[in-house]
């Protein structure tokens, strides 16, 4: 038997496992099993640490001819503002070092929001259309801030949000500045979907690791929806799941 207390939230909408490369696993399973049967499925993706191994999972599977990423379309997030996609420490580079380059998905079925552009609100306009022409996301890969952000939707941000340009909070700056030289380099803005477009998506899967994501992840879970927990909107959604650990899982309210 086991005696791990399990958290009283339905398997619907949260799974717990042992480890990150289970977890990661499972959700590299579920992207595959989607293309198989979608072979032109629209993904919405993430970065952060966190969704490196299911991307490696991916590459993988990939490699050993399991999958065939040729027709699938891409959009991601959010960008930091004043990268360009050749500044390495810019989103679209990540996706292509973490993911892009290792497998087949043409280049022009990628989109990473601008993150140099004139006219931010003409911008963000676009990449909403080019979401709804593609056929709208089937599946959204998502992180949480530490604050209970998604994408860059920081607290504070409303449920009716589009894709916008955005301040980040000071946390953020903070916690990312571990990917830059100092944290005077990391961008005060950025360009992000709204809390909106993200619950277009038909299925949302939110990933959560470690100790420092259980306040968030309870809070967006098991506390009211709110915009002081971005993530808290994702309780509206009919087909989102978090895939966290247990250390990400051990603030929840337990089963007695
Ligand atoms: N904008 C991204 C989010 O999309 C991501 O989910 C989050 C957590 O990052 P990590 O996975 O590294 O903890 O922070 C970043 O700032």
């Amino acid at each position: 038997m086991n005696s791990t207390p399990r958290p009283s939230i339905d398997a619907k909408r949260m799974v717990v496992f042992d480890d990150v490369q289970q977890a990661s696993h499972h959700v590299a399973d579920e992207i595959i099993q989607l293309v198989g049967t979608k072979p032109s499925a629209v993904l919405g993706l993430a970065t952060g640490s966190t969704p490196i191994a299911v991307y490696e999972e991916l590459i993988r599977r990939y490699r050993a001819g399991e999958v065939d990423f040729s027709k699938i379309t891409t959009f991601n997030l959010d960008e930091y503002v004043g990268l360009s996609p050749e500044h390495p420490q810019s989103f679209a580079a990540f996706m292509r070092t973490h993911l892009f380059d290792a497998i087949d998905v043409p280049e022009h079925h990628t989109h990473v929001p601008a993150g140099v552009a004139n006219d931010f609100l003409s911008t963000a306009e676009l990449f909403e259309k080019k979401i709804q022409t593609s056929g709208g996301i089937d599946w959204q890969l998502l992180g949480i801030g530490d604050n209970g952000h998604i994408g860059f939707n920081e607290p504070g941000s409303p449920g009716d949000s589009g894709t916008r340009l955005v301040e980040l909070a000071d946390e953020t700056i903070e916690a990312n500045s571990r990917f830059f030289d100092s944290p005077d380099d990391v961008p005060r803005q950025a360009i992000t979907m709204g809390i909106a477009t993200i619950l277009k998506a038909k299925r949302l899967v939110l990933m959560a690791f470690g100790a420092a994501k259980a306040q968030a992840v309870a809070d967006a879970v098991a506390g009211p929806v709110t915009p002081d927990c971005p993530a808290s909107f994702l309780q509206r959604h009919p087909n989102a799941t978090f895939i966290v650990d247990r250390a990400a899982a051990a603030a929840l309210p337990t089963e007695a």
